[in-house]
């Protein structure tokens, strides 16, 4: 290999590309978002400055089935994004991501920075009419959410806005000798967003604490609602909004 072909490669390693080339293209992509009033002192601790919160103290816990992914394949994922600003515009912050497969982990932590770890989420219609998200850790329940299916219909328009949202990720990586060698703020915009339904209810949660997945530490005071919707989108390449070592 002669360093043209070095410069050219996918990813690691050489030999095979862990993930495909993005931009990547979801279709079916299923949302079970759960959105609640949290603690504001750990709410602020989660948050990197120069982020800051949004003032409404919520935080929204999330299971997102993807069964057609370009690039990554067929997973699950489950995690924690809390609404923030960043220099006066509206942003959401994701501050913790649990999944099932590893090109989706390499390519989300190598470039864009998402905080991804292994684990096992689950979004299913259990006894024929709950809605029921799990998250497994290490085969330790941690997370567990449920709400009634398809009972009350979201516009779609506004969920396509929402989806839309501008998101931010920290994205740390550290150099041989343990010193950091990335370490910014990236947004994205998920693209060519088509809602193909989307529902509105009444939603629960109970999060355990685990000291390897964390979620607990965002804790339930009281419940906003649910929402279910499944769409088509894109995920294009990010940028870089803040770095920390210049
Ligand atoms: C590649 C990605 O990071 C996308 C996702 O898993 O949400």
């Amino acid at each position: 290999m002669n360093p043209k072909e070095v410069l050219s490669l996918q990813s690691m390693p050489a030999a095979s590309a862990s993930y495909g080339r993005p931009p990547y293209r979801f279709i079916d992509r299923e949302f079970f978002i759960i959105t609640y009033e949290s603690d504001p002192a750990a709410i602020r601790q989660a948050v990197p400055e120069p982020l800051q919160p949004d003032g409404s103290n919520t935080v929204s816990y999330e299971w997102i089935k993807m069964p057609d992914s370009s690039g990554l394949g067929s997973y699950e994922e489950s995690g924690i994004v809390i609404p923030c600003t960043f220099q006066g515009e509206p942003c959401n912050f994701v501050a913790q991501m649990y999944l099932d497969n590893a090109p989706a982990i390499l390519g989300g932590r190598e470039i864009w920075g998402f905080p991804k770890k292994w684990a096992n989420p689950r979004l299913s219609v259990e006894g024929t009419e709950t809605l029921t998200g799990t998250l497994h850790y290490n085969h330790v329940l941690v997370a567990m959410g449920t709400m009634p299916f398809k009972h009350n219909l979201l516009d779609q328009a506004d969920t396509a806005a929402a989806i839309a949202k501008t998101q931010v990720n920290l994205k740390l990586i550290p150099d041989v000798d343990g010193t950091p060698k990335i370490a910014q703020l990236v947004a994205y915009t998920l693209e060519n967003v088509t809602v193909k339904g989307a529902w509105s209810g009444p939603a629960r949660l109970n999060l355990i604490p685990h000291v390897n997945a964390p979620v607990a530490d965002l804790p339930v005071k009281a419940y906003i609602g649910g929402k279910h919707f499944i769409a088509d989108l894109t995920l294009p390449y990010a940028r870089v909004i803040h770095d920390y070592l210049q």
